[in-house]
């Protein structure tokens, strides 16, 4: 048993923002509440070994969920597999996370979906939930067997990586997943207007002579899905949104109830164009990193509710392909162990972001739009819990990373504001940022 004793526990699931003490239990928390004595702990125990945190300083919250992670396996397994991605999750403090379905082959059928649930449950870190892809072979023309993926366990259907063109294709795969329940998370976009762009079009890419890729390369998508999820009534997710327009979009729509809901990255928030140097590939990332205005947007979005997730995107690559010139190097940050640690340090800290909306965003959000268990601490629920210092400074070192990838702008750089102690179904995962 576990006695957490005077941490500032964040859990929006239950409007608990104080000074509390959290007991676990059996895998599950077990109490939440403010006035404990060492007599009525003890008698809880009921012999079984105590473990006692000291936590002043530190907060506790349910374990953050990634609605959009690249395993990489099975296929790719040199730029990261499911066990070292789980274990950088708890890493980071992630307790869940969705498995995007680009792998090679991607995740289009019932026995892939299980592979990948089993992957998971066998690295026995982070749940791994896998997404399937919405069309065979992600080719983006033939609809894949929803009710079946389901059944073996995938938590929603995309084409990450790839935009469906065909809107037809779309405006059927949102009208066939009404019957799992599922939301379609889509990629946003357009093929014809992203051409072989290398970066957001604009004052830096011009700059710079890279090719640019014009912001309505995402939001004509949004506005085609946008619409496409007004007329089937489906449930729409959009993936790592980027610039101020597709913001204003889903603004508008969800003011006229469209079932919507949209993510950020943390790199979205953090950086912008201006910041990309042509002989680092580590800032390539697709959607591209917008213009500052962009970056305010997003913030502003992710304050008021018109962007409900925070998700880390995380895109691992080798440092081989990452070598590469610009033009050819691929698309991808690494977030999982660094992202949170940017949240606190560049948006909590300086007070643009609050954290318990962080942990509503990242935490009970996901929870709630794809129907995991999780997001909350309500006593009889999973122990998926993290213990986080604030004042905890770390370098990010690539040999402590548990990620394959060393694709972060962070590396090498001092951040503070880490998880320290981690638990999976009140199994301790981490403790002092060591994977256990
Ligand atoms: N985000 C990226 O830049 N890359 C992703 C694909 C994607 O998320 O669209 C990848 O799979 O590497
Ligand atoms: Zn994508
Ligand atoms: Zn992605």
């Amino acid at each position: 048993m576990w006695w957490l004793k005077d941490v500032w526990v964040i859990d929006p699931s239950q409007k608990i923002s104080s000074p509390q003490d959290v007991l676990v239990k059996d895998g599950n928390v077990l109490e939440i509440s403010s006035s404990m004595t060492e007599e009525e702990v003890l008698a809880k125990a009921q012999g079984e070994n105590l473990e006692i945190i000291n936590g002043t300083g530190k907060f506790v919250f349910p374990g953050l969920i990634d609605v959009h992670t690249h395993l990489r396996e099975p296929g790719q397994e040199d730029k990261e597999d499911i066990l070292s991605g789980s274990r950088a999750a708890v890493r980071g403090g992630f307790t869940t996370i969705l498995a995007m379905a680009n792998t090679q082959p991607p995740i289009d059928n019932r026995a892939l979906v299980e592979f990948v649930c089993r992957q998971g449950e066998r690295a026995g870190y982070a749940h791994v939930l896998p997404i399937g892809t919405v069309t065979k072979g992600m080719q983006g023309s033939e609809l894949v067997e929803m009710a079946d993926m389901k059944a073996g366990g995938a938590a929603a259907f995309s084409d990450d990586g790839k935009n469906i063109q065909n809107a037809e294709v779309m405006r059927l795969a949102l009208e066939y997943a009404k019957l799992t329940g599922f939301p379609i998370i889509s990629h946003c976009e357009d093929k014809n207007l992203a051409g072989d762009g290398l970066m957001r079009r604009g004052v830096s890419s011009a700059r710079m002579g890279l090719r640019g890729i014009p912001a309505s390369a995402e939001s004509v998508i949004v506005a085609r899905d946008l619409l496409l999820a007004e007329e089937t009534g489906g449930k729409l997710h959009l993936a790592h949104i980027s610039s101020a327009e597709s913001v204003e979009l889903i603004r508008r729509a969800k003011a006229r109830g469209i079932d919507v809901t949209a993510e950020v990255n943390p790199h979205h928030l953090i950086f912008c164009d201006e910041e990309i140097k042509i002989t680092d590939t580590v800032l390539k990332v697709n959607p591209p990193l917008g213009s500052q205005a962009d970056r305010e947007a997003l913030i502003e979005g992710l304050r008021d509710g018109t962007i409900d997730m925070i998700a880390t995107d995380h895109a691992p690559h080798t440092q081989a392909e990452k070598a590469r010139p610009f033009a050819e190097a691929p698309f991808g940050i690494a977030g999982l162990e660094t992202a949170l640690s940017a949240v606190w340090q560049y948006l909590v800290k300086p007070g643009k972001l609050s954290l318990d909306r962080v942990i509503e965003a990242w935490s009970v959000s996901p929870a709630d739009r794809f129907g995991l268990a999780g997001g909350t601490l309500k006593p009889g629920t999973p122990a998926d819990i993290v213990l986080f210092d604030p004042d905890f400074s770390e370098v990010i070192d690539p040999a402590k990373l548990a990620s394959k990838a060393r694709n972060t702008p962070f590396l090498g750089k001092t951040m503070q504001g880490f998880p320290v102690m981690v638990w999976v179904e009140g199994r301790l995962v981490q403790r002092d940022r060591t994977v256990l």
